[in-house]
């Protein structure tokens, strides 16, 4: 993992993110590109057309500090999500359930103008606006996704309880029940027709 023993866990340290682009010069970001997340679009032609295209874009990238997988620790970083659309729906990330489920998180937004999908394992689910100053409650047991809708980067700081875990199968394989994608210049939630594909 990045930044695996850069961090002081046991006696304190501080680490800088800036406001706007969420990047850090002292840790190490996680990036992922779009050729990571095959399957994740709902249109798949366009998702290939865009890798044929010689386009690898970077979709987003997060900071895992390294924290101790220990209850009373807690994780945190910025996370960024930048512009962009496959065909019609916006960049996002892939999404996870915590592996201990019973789990919230706080998303605090920096800049940018985007969505936090959440749905439970029942199919309850909405969108939380994401807009500078905006924090966002991630309930225990609710999937959470960012998605950007705007045109700059997307950018949160997040905290969670370090021992929480990234549970990416469900998601992997089911997808989420719902997809934000841009129809008549405004990002509207649509039902996702690969759901449980
Ligand atoms: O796990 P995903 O969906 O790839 O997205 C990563 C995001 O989730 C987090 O793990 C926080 O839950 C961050 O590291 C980052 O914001
Ligand atoms: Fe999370």
């Amino acid at each position: 993992m990045a930044n695996e023993g850069k961090f002081d866990w046991l006696r304190g340290f501080t680490c800088d993110y800036d406001l706007i682009s969420g990047l850090s010069k002292t840790a190490e970001s996680t990036k992922r590109y779009l050729s990571q997340m095959k399957g994740m679009y709902a249109d798949d032609a366009a998702f290939d057309k865009m890798l044929a295209g010689g386009e690898d874009p970077l979709v987003y990238e997060f900071y895992e500090m390294g924290a101790p997988e220990h209850p009373g620790d807690l994780a945190f970083g910025t996370s960024i999500t930048y512009p962009g659309k496959v065909g019609d729906e916006y960049f996002m990330t892939k999404g996870h359930f915590h592996t201990i489920l019973d789990t919230g998180e706080v998303y605090y937004c920096l800049s940018g103008h985007g969505y936090m999908l959440l749905e439970s394992p029942e199919g309850d689910w909405s969108l939380q606006e994401m807009t500078p100053g905006e924090a966002v409650y991630v309930p225990k047991r609710y999937a959470h996704r960012s998605i950007n809708i705007g045109d700059t980067p997307l950018v949160t700081f997040f905290v969670f309880r370090g021992d929480a875990g990234h549970d990416y199968g469900t998601i992997e394989t089911k997808g989420y029940r719902n997809l934000v994608v841009e129809k008549d210049g405004k990002a509207v939630a649509v039902p996702n027709p690969k759901w449980g594909e």
